[in-house]
């Protein structure tokens, strides 16, 4: 009998943080090795065995960038199923959080270096072409639940459905 493989859990992490002439930033990152390299990616990565997504947040923002944030300062911001009908092995279902309480300065890691956006001017260009569609909702303070479905070269957008 066939059995379906197992859905990676992960989590995207969105920092926060206000400029002195009242602008809104959000922490990206340049993903240097592994999966989306080359891109400008959320800090964020897979949940482990025996933790919560809370937990894996925490510490994929402290591995990628150095910086601490407590799990309690973690707002759910909603989730998202990353489909790869072409790689199915790949398909990933994510929690996503932001959170404008953190403490300590973003520094590059071996996996991520760290730079701060805009909320204005965010490099959707240089980043998933699905992040365009419900990143938007983040920055919004939307809570959503998204369907990313990816194109047959597992790069482009097939279809995004919110419910
Ligand atoms: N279509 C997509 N759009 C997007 O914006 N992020 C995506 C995506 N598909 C996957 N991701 C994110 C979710 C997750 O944070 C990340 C993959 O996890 P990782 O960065 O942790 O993977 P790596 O293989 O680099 O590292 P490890 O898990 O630490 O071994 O890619």
């Amino acid at each position: 009998m066939l059995r379906h493989p197992q859905v990676s859990p992960v989590v995207l992490c969105f920092l926060f943080r206000e400029t002195p002439d009242g602008g809104q930033e959000v922490l990206l990152g340049l993903k240097k090795t592994g999966f989306g390299v080359g891109r400008i990616v959320t800090l964020g990565g897979h949940v482990e065995p025996g933790e919560t997504a809370a937990q894996a947040a925490v510490r994929e923002v402290f591995e990628e960038s150095g910086v601490s944030v407590a799990e309690e300062d973690l707002e759910p911001a909603g989730s998202i199923e990353f489909m790869f009908p072409a790689r199915p092995d790949w398909d990933m279902s994510t929690v996503v959080y932001r959170t404008w309480n953190w403490s300590g300065e973003p520094a590059p890691s071996t996996e991520i270096t760290p730079a701060w956006y805009s909320v204005d001017a965010v490099p959707y260009a240089q980043m998933w072409e699905d992040s365009a569609y419900w990143l938007p909702k983040v920055i919004a303070g939307d809570y959503f639940a998204a369907a990313v479905t990816l194109a047959p070269d597992n790069e482009c957008v097939g279809s995004v459905v919110f419910s």
